[in-house]
């Protein structure tokens, strides 16, 4: 049996503070494989009725990257265009995705029609697909952080539009797309919160008791 002590307990609790979404990233490379690597490790998250349902798209393409930036743009200005007065000031000093510098990016979809784990636990609850892959997401998240290595979400984009980029089968569903590189800098907190955007809460103010 594998047993973890007191210290590695500690170090797993701060793998989960110092977690970051990462938007300022370093142009030197990740190390060859280190994203293969980080896929594998995704690979081993829970999944309804074990149907890995979870496809990754590794995008090296130029033309693709400069076509998924292209439309951050305009999803951006979209999404600003939708907050006014101070709010909207705010909005446009955030820096929301690092797609430029990132010498990684990553889109993850989901695959809604494959038979792997013959539909056990999705008959009630079909969305359960979509959560396994996020779950993955998040390992990955953990376990490139464990490598010193940054990863940022963009969801400012719009979905149709990356399938057709990345020209990927009618039955994925977009589910995340992501920069992958070295983080510039280190912090414990939000880089949202820094910029007072809004805060991260005590966890009591989301539990409830029955
Ligand atoms: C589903 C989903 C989608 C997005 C995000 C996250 C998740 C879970 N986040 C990152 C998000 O802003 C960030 O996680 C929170 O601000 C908390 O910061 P830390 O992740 O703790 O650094 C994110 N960040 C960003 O700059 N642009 C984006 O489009 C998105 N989209």
């Amino acid at each position: 049996m594998v047993e973890f002590d007191d210290t590695f307990r500690r170090q797993l609790h701060e793998l989960f503070v110092w977690r970051r979404d990462v938007r300022r990233f370093r142009s030197d490379p990740l190390p060859e494989g280190a994203i293969d690597r980080l896929i594998e490790t995704a690979c081993l998250s829970p999944s309804v009725g074990l149907s890995q349902p979870w496809r990754f798209v590794i995008v090296d393409d130029a033309v693709r990257r400069r076509a998924v930036i292209d439309d951050f743009r305009a999803c951006n200005a979209d999404a600003l265009s939708c907050y006014s007065g101070e709010r909207a000031a705010r909005y446009a000093t955030l820096k929301l995705s690092g797609l430029e510098q990132a010498p990684g990016h990553l889109a993850v979809f989901a695959d809604k029609t494959s038979d792997i784990g013959h539909g056990l636990g999705r008959a009630t609850m079909p969305e359960t697909t979509e959560y396994s892959v996020v779950a993955a997401i998040t390992a990955m998240w953990l376990a490139a952080r464990a490598e010193d290595i940054g990863l940022g979400w963009v969801s400012i984009l719009n979905p149709d539009r990356v399938h057709a980029i990345l020209d990927v089968p009618e039955t994925w569903k977009f589910i995340a797309y992501l920069c992958i590189g070295y983080p510039e800098g280190e912090c414990d907190r939000p880089e949202l919160e820094q910029a007072k955007w809004e805060h991260r809460r005590r966890a009591d103010e989301f539990t409830l008791r029955r």
